[in-house]
């Protein structure tokens, strides 16, 4: 073969740092390729727009759909569904194989896109999309192949961590602390992608979807963002040796029967500072999996940034080149599983409930009434007085119980008279 040609589809913050890789290591990467890898174009929106890297003004095109022809592997980096789903599959058609970074792509039309590579005999590798420049889903997919993977628990937002981490670290309150995220260029101006828990969730699904064999898509995912996470609440967690982290929660679940479903989930949760997920600080992710014969692995690093994220990036090009020039092709997904996704009203967990109440007699008695006639056992209450006479705050923990019965006892609770805000719930993972 005389060369791999490579299209890049948008040359923002990781696609410049992926042009800048290719062009200043291009002697280095045809050796471990096996043949030259040339940057054959790159597709911009806007030609004469301010670039991190100099690509050569030769290369840049606005007509996306005329260069995908023209190469062997496709790198989608322009974001968001469309144009980039019908440029990935005119690729595909085309004989390219493609890498992506678009999670948000992946985890609302990841199957279609799995299936259109399997159908054209092409590779999609799309590292980069889950927890940026950490190796994770080759892992997953290949070097963790013969095992069993149960539990896949991550820190796959860093906006988010940071926001939390700030909140942990300072006391602040949450819009405090995604100002402060958005003065170092974490958050983005209209943060709600990842406050909201949006970002975290397709990764959620791509990641479920790897480690289970299953096609999970974004709408199977429950998701919780963290701007109902308080100071208060998080002073409370620290009280009780515990931090909060916005999780990404993928479990097989075994039913007595035998039968198995999986569980996907994104929320806040308080974590013991003893887990290794909670000593993960700033802008960090962390992925923690468990596996049958592996045990536990932890995965940490850069999940974001133009020069991380750009790592993965060429690493899938080098591997999608390299099956070019062996003539061969990489593992595909598979979803021969096809478990089952368990209703979210079913999943069992603890929870941090806090409570404004009147100080007086009786209240304690009549709100663990509640806890008990809705089936919610209680492992610890703490009390303490609420500034100015308001009453008092009740800060309630409880052994594991379903999300349903959980939802039943805030309602009930909410109807009591002594109680004046149901003010948080946020459940407790990481112990068993
Ligand atoms: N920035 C990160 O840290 C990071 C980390 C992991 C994954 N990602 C993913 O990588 C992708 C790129 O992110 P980014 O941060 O580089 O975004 P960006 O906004 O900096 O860059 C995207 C570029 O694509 C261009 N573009 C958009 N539509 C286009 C079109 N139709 N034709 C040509 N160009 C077009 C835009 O003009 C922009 O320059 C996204 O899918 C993102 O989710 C980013
Ligand atoms: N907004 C994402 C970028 C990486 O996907 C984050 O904060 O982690
Ligand atoms: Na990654």
């Amino acid at each position: 073969m005389d060369a791999v040609r490579v299209a890049l589809l948008g040359c923002g913050v990781v696609g410049s740092e992926v042009a800048r890789l290719l062009t200043e290591h291009a002697g280095e990467l045809a050796q471990r390729v096996g043949a030259p890898v040339q940057l054959a174009g790159v597709a911009v929106r806007n030609p004469d727009a301010p670039r991190n890297f100099a690509v050569d003004p030769g290369l840049i095109t606005t007509d996306a759909q005329e260069l995908v022809k023209r190469a062997d592997v496709v790198v989608e980096l322009m974001g968001g569904i469309e144009p980039a789903r019908t440029l990935i599959l005119d690729a595909m058609a085309s004989g390219a194989s493609v890498v992506t970074a678009n999670k948000a792509l992946l985890g609302q039309d990841g199957p279609r896109l799995y299936a259109a590579a399997a159908e054209q005999g092409v590779d999609l590798y799309y590292e980069a999309s889950v927890a940026g420049g950490i190796p994770l889903l080759r892992p997953l997919r290949e070097s963790l192949a013969g095992d069993r993977i149960n539990r896949v628990l991550g820190i796959v937002n860093g906006t988010t961590n940071y926001v939390l981490d700030q909140m942990h670290r300072t006391g602040a309150e949450f819009d405090a602390a995604v100002a402060s995220a958005q003065a170092l260029g974490y958050a983005e101006a209209d943060p709600t992608a990842d406050v909201e828990g949006f970002d975290a969730a397709s990764k959620a699904a791509i990641l479920a979807s790897l480690a289970f064999h299953t096609r999970v898509s974004v709408d199977d995912v429950y998701r919780e963002g963290i701007t109902g996470v308080t100071a208060s609440t998080v002073a409370s967690a620290k009280a009780m040796g515990a931090v909060i982290k916005l999780l990404a929660i993928c479990e097989r679940v075994t039913a007595a029967d035998g039968t198995e479903r999986v569980s996907v989930r994104v929320h806040p949760a308080l974590l013991p500072e003893s887990h290794p997920l909670a000593g993960v600080r700033d802008a960090f992710n962390a992925v923690f999996v468990e596996a049958d014969a592996a045990g536990e692995l932890m995965f940490y690093g850069q999940g974001a940034g133009g020069a991380p994220t750009a790592s993965a990036v060429l690493g899938d090009v080098i591997t999608a080149a390299r099956n070019r020039v062996a003539g061969s092709l990489g593992p595909g997904e598979s979803a021969y599983a096809q478990l089952p996704v368990r209703p979210m009203g079913e999943v069992v967990t603890r929870y941090h409930v806090s409570l404004d109440v009147e100080d007086r007699p009786g209240v304690l008695a009549q709100v663990s009434t509640v806890f008990a006639q809705n089936e919610v056992s209680i492992e610890t209450v703490r009390q303490q007085q609420l500034p100015d006479g308001e009453g008092a705050e009740l800060v309630i923990v409880t052994h594991a119980a379903t999300d349903a019965a959980l939802a039943a006892t805030v309602a009930a609770l909410g109807g009591l008279s002594a109680v004046s805000a149901v003010s948080g719930v946020t459940r407790v993972e990481g112990e068993h």
